[in-house]
């Protein structure tokens, strides 16, 4: 089953205006770093979440308007926590049976659902456990098959990885993979191979607005966003585009692949590993060098990433150490200008 889901978050005391629409079928992955109202637009979906004025339509029925409220558990709505939240007194099955039974079914098809959601996720042999044995990744896998048991027509996930080990990640995501295929599903994260894995597209909120909406990849590819940029592991520097120069905190020469209007609002995006590092500022070349202090300085794979206040550079051990670089550092960070797109904001 699988609705089409309209809503218009309206929260005045958290400051979260968001109005979103999802297809029958698509999965959204929603980024954000913390306090950016990821919750608080899935609170106002389930029904957790009263305050505000927010409107809800899922499948044609209003759930939340000016005259309407439907109950949590009769929206249609399944949600998934970061913690499973299982019934510690239920068995596995009994959890997953939970759904179906108290929409009316028997007892015994109610279990006959329960284990076929729980092969579904690879369970049924913890089928006779309680809750209280399962590790985090199974009870996970259990929550799933609890939420989608109970048929929703959408599915909310928040965080469901965040409690997991990373080793209990990669599993519990090709479940996910599997059971959120043409589903509605919205799910929050924090991690960028949810939103590749899981979703059709990505919804980046900051400061309760919706600051990005689009095709995973696209979003990824050219972030406009300063998490999206984060999350897609790019530098990014906003500005107006003038004389063919971005300008703004920094003056930025690059390549745009379109036609900007002079004076538009645009971003200039560029890996880490195209930034060099010098200790002053190279002669010659069309290329950007921008005076910086080094923030902080990071082990990233078998390099070291030198972060000066928005900007990263990934440089060699052997460079940082003959730049004897440290926080406090005084440096000249160089990028070639064929290393960077500009693009509209
Ligand atoms: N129970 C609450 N009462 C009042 N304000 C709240 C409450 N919960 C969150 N807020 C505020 O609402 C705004 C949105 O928070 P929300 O929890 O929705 O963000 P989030 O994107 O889910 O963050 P996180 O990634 O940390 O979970 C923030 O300003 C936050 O401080």
């Amino acid at each position: 089953m699988s609705a089409a889901l309209e809503v218009a978050a309206d929260v005045a005391a958290r400051d979260v205006r968001v109005a979103l629409r999802i297809e029958p079928g698509e999965t959204v992955a929603l980024l954000g770093p913390n306090g950016a109202g990821k919750s608080t637009l899935l609170g106002a979906v389930a029904g957790s979440l009263r305050d505000g004025a927010s409107h809800v339509v899922l499948g044609g029925r209003t759930l939340s308007g000016a005259s309407t409220w439907v109950a949590p558990h009769d929206r249609g709505v399944g949600l998934l926590a970061q913690d499973a939240l299982l019934f510690p007194h239920l068995d596995v099955t009994g959890n997953v049976a939970f759904g179906p039974r108290s929409q009316g079914l028997g007892r015994r098809a109610a279990r006959a659902a329960a284990v076929r959601w729980l092969d579904r996720v690879g369970c049924v042999d913890l089928a006779d456990r309680r809750p209280g044995a399962l590790s985090g990744g199974q009870a996970q896998r259990v929550a799933i098959a609890r939420a989608l048991a109970a048929e929703p027509e959408v599915v909310l996930l928040d965080e469901p990885m965040a409690a997991l080990d990373v080793d209990a990640r990669p599993a519990l995501r090709q479940v996910l993979r599997e059971v959120l295929r043409d589903r509605t599903a919205v799910i929050a994260t924090h991690d960028v191979l949810d939103a590749l894995l899981l979703a059709d597209r990505v919804v980046v909120l900051e400061g309760g607005r919706v600051v990005e909406d689009g095709p995973a990849a696209e979003v990824l590819a050219r972030p406009r966003s300063a998490f999206a940029a984060r999350v897609a592991g790019l530098n990014l520097v906003g500005g107006r585009w003038s004389s063919g120069v971005l300008v703004g905190e920094r003056s930025v020469s690059g390549t745009a692949r379109e036609e900007l209007p002079e004076g538009a609002d645009a971003v200039a995006a560029f890996r880490p590993s195209a930034v060099s590092v010098y200790a002053a500022a190279p002669a010659g070349s069309p290329r950007n060098a921008w005076p910086v202090t080094v923030s902080a300085i990071e082990p990233s794979a078998d390099q070291v990433r030198v972060v000066a206040g928005d900007l990263a550079a990934l440089v060699t051990p052997q460079a940082a150490a003959e730049l004897r670089l440290a926080p406090g550092s005084d440096v000249v960070f160089v990028v070639k200008a064929n290393e960077v797109e500009i693009y509209p904001r």
